[in-house]
């Protein structure tokens, strides 16, 4: 077990950000942490990393509090923050070496940490340029750097592909599948599903400071690759449900009745619905984000 967020609230004033918000990520793994805009992942995150204290709860890094033991905690985590920020008139190199001193690392041990870290991250040759003149994929580049002085077995990734080009977005998936690989655990959020699917293990859904499921990544493709059948009735009565369960798994919604999971015959299950007067039949595609709405409760169609 690695990262361990253990019932996690969180308010600003009077908006709640986090409620009892509690999950896993373990070694080798990647761990996608979905939710719109505003759901409260960047607070997730940043409690976290300990730059953000919790009103409730704890996160322990390999077995250490980060609220009660933060400096041993942190030095396990690797950050990359969905927005790094350095106007520093200072040049990056200048700048990486300075933040080395804080982790007890000598100029010149920094140096050569640098020359490695930023070929590794991709800003060989742009070690002079000033931090404020980087575009925002290169401080994505140098924030990663930096998080990877201390050669940490956890990472967190926020909105990390973000405004990358897909250069950058490869970059960052291959890192994240090489650390998996290491051994180490990975935390990658987005608000875009189909952006993580082919590098997570497992998805955690947050919407609106709570966690709203968990999921396998295998089994997120198997709901995506069954199919759902529609149909809209003109006379539905309860022996309907008895009727298509053997196509599948049923649910009635007013005049609509839904069949997950569809296994069958569509003409053999518009007879056997005949006598319920078919208005409509028909299948209903499961892609990623359908999931997604479906999962935090915004969207009702479907299964
Ligand atoms: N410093 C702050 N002061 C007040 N409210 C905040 C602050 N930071 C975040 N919030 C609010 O807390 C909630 C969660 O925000 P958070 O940034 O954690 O969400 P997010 O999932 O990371 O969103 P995004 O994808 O837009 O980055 C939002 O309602 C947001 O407006």
């Amino acid at each position: 077990m690695t990262i361990k967020v253990i019932n996690i609230s969180k308010k600003y004033g009077k908006i709640t950000a986090l409620q009892d918000v509690s999950f896993e990520v373990r070694d080798g793994e990647i761990v996608g942490y979905v939710g719109l805009n505003g759901a409260g992942k960047t607070t997730t995150i940043e409690i976290i990393s300990g730059v953000r204290s919790p009103d409730q709860g704890d996160v322990e890094i390999d077995g250490h509090s980060i609220v009660k033991e933060k400096r041993v905690a942190s030095k396990n985590l690797g950050w990359v923050p969905e927005l790094p920020i350095f106007e520093q008139d200072a040049k990056a190199l200048d700048y990486f070496i300075y933040l080395a001193g804080f982790y007890g690392i000598s100029t010149e041990d920094a140096r050569k940490k640098a020359q490695e870290l930023f070929s590794m991250v991709g800003l060989e040759g742009r070690e002079k340029d000033k931090l404020k003149n980087y575009s925002q994929g290169m401080k994505k580049r140098f924030a990663l750097a930096v998080s990877m002085l201390s050669d940490p077995k956890n990472f967190l990734f926020d909105e990390v592909l973000n405004g990358l080009d897909p250069q950058g977005i490869a970059f960052f998936r291959d890192l994240a599948i090489r650390f998996k690989k290491e051994g180490k655990g990975v935390l990658f959020s987005s608000h875009i599903l189909t952006e993580i699917e082919n590098i997570a293990d497992r998805v955690i859904f947050i919407h609106k400071g709570r966690i709203m499921k968990e999921m396998r990544i295998d089994e997120i493709r198997n709901y995506a690759g069954s199919s759902t059948v529609r149909v809209v009735l003109q006379k539905p009565n309860e022996t309907v449900i008895k009727v298509v369960e053997k196509y599948g798994i049923p649910r009635m919604e007013g005049n609509t009745l839904y069949i997950s999971d569809f296994k069958g015959d569509m003409q053999n299950l518009f007879s056997d619905l005949a006598p319920y007067g078919v208005n409509e039949i028909g299948k209903v595609s499961n892609n990623l984000e359908e999931i997604f709405f479906k999962i935090i409760g915004l969207y009702n169609q479907g299964t």
